[in-house]
């Protein structure tokens, strides 16, 4: 197997994000839970995304898989390795960003690395290092108030300086906008002075594909799916890969279909107040969710109901207040795990009762619910929103079934219905 791209992305969510605007871009594209097993036949690929669940939990295990990972894109090849993290920097000062970073910058033997969450296409920016969402600096953004990382330093210079152990510089935009060659006088100058994390700032689609220009030309990047985007324009560009022209229809699967929901972000919240207008919708009680085991099986025998009329949803999401009203009682780690773990149970349960295609809204929430489902790696069909494709499962004891995995902040008002028209 020879491919031109290797990623490893933080979270699942992330994966797919990552993995759509590869495919997008032009990139004959797989995403793989984990490092995939010996028996498991990859389609040929120009790249492959291997998604972790690694952005929550301890530091020390998160490189360790991380490390892993890398290990195996380059035994069968990657010249370039991106490890892919989120477009709002999801992190906590213990890492898990950082960290990474250090390991696989001194296995891949490089000085420094060039570093950007920018996404454009998702209205994420980056400016004299600071992280804007939309119209507002990071920490101004609902990501103040996330349930795992509540991100209040919109500073990544800063940010990232709090998590490793060298020193992070700047590739300021004026740089950036001047093109490739002033991209890489820049690095080589912190390189030099032992910077080992550079945070490029990038506005624009071009600001990405300069700096994925000069990225190719060392072994490993970090960002979101914006550096994706620049890095296979640069493929493409020096004709390392032909562009493919991606699949923009499904192919019909059918049967009943569901959706979950896990995050408790603003563009989610509101997306499940719209599809209560469309659907049967059941709201769980993420107290029972954490204490009582009984809540999954209510809310299976609620589905069982309703299934068979059309789609439905569930959700435990949940406004700021009252997520810290729930980690207070039961801790931070705990509510966020054992929600994450009862919505595995109830998407189990859904499959068990013939769900086929299945929505997902949260990346810790979708890890959960992937793992849960023993799925192998997915072949990435069309675009349901920018950031979310529809994917197709790849091998599995479930046989195939079709998800949308999207991240938390991610789709308009409209998501569900809209992931649903196109999962038909
Ligand atoms: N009502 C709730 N109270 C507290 N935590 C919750 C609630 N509902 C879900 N969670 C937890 O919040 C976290 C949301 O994270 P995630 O699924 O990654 O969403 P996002 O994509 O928005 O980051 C998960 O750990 C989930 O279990
Ligand atoms: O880069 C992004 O914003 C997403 O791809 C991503 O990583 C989302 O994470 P979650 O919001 O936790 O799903």
């Amino acid at each position: 197997m020879t491919f031109a791209l290797g990623c490893i992305a933080d979270d699942y969510t992330g994966a797919s994000d990552l993995a759509n605007t590869l495919a997008k871009e032009g990139l004959r594209t797989v995403q793989t839970i984990g490092i995939p097993s010996a028996d498991l036949q990859l389609p040929d690929v120009d790249a492959i995304v291997i998604s972790l669940k690694i952005r929550s939990i301890a530091a020390s295990e998160a490189v360790e898989r991380a490390r892993d990972a890398d290990k195996w894109l380059r035994t069968r090849g990657a010249a370039h390795v991106m490890y892919k993290i989120c477009s709002t920097f999801d992190s906590t000062d213990a890492g898990n960003i950082g960290p990474v970073l250090d390991a696989l910058r001194a296995d891949a033997g490089q000085t420094s690395v060039l570093v950007t969450p920018a996404f454009p296409a998702t209205d994420r920016t980056v400016y004299k290092g600071n992280l804007f969402v939309g119209a507002v600096p990071l920490n101004e953004s609902p990501l103040r108030d996330h349930p795992l990382n509540p991100m209040r330093d919109a500073n990544l210079v800063r940010v990232l300086a709090r998590q490793t152990t060298g020193a992070v510089g700047l590739v300021e935009l004026a740089t950036v906008a001047r093109g490739a060659d002033s991209i890489r006088t820049r690095l080589e100058q912190l390189s030099a002075s032992g910077t080992g994390a550079a945070i490029a700032d990038a506005v624009f689609e071009t600001d990405l594909e300069a700096i994925g220009t000069v990225a190719l030309a060392q072994r490993l990047s970090v960002g979101a799916s914006g550096l994706g985007l620049g890095l296979a324009r640069g493929l493409i560009a020096a004709g390392a890969v032909r562009r493919y022209e991606r699949l923009t229809q499904a192919q019909r699967i059918g049967g009943p279909a569901a959706c979950l929901a896990g995050s408790c972000s603003s563009a989610t919240l509101k997306q499940i107040a719209r599809a209560e207008q469309t659907m049967p919708v059941l709201r769980l009680d993420p107290e029972n969710l954490v204490s009582k085991p009984s809540e999954t099986l209510r809310a299976l025998n609620w589905a069982t109901e309703h299934i068979a009329r059309g789609p439905i949803l569930i959700a435990s999401s949940a406004a700021p207040d009252a997520v810290s009203r729930l980690q207070a009682r039961y801790g931070r780690e705990a509510s966020g795990h054992g929600i994450e773990q009862s919505l595995a149970t109830i998407a189990e349960g859904l499959v068990q009762r013939g769900v086929r295609r299945l929505v997902v809204a949260g990346g810790e929430t979708s890890g959960a619910v992937v793992d849960r489902l023993a799925i192998p790696a997915f072949e990435i069909g069309p675009e349901i929103a920018a950031g979310v494709p529809m994917l197709r499962t790849f091998g599995g004891r479930y046989g195939e079934m079709v998800l949308a995995l999207k991240s938390g902040n991610f789709g308009g008002e409209g998501f569900f219905a809209d992931a649903l028209a196109i999962m038909a």
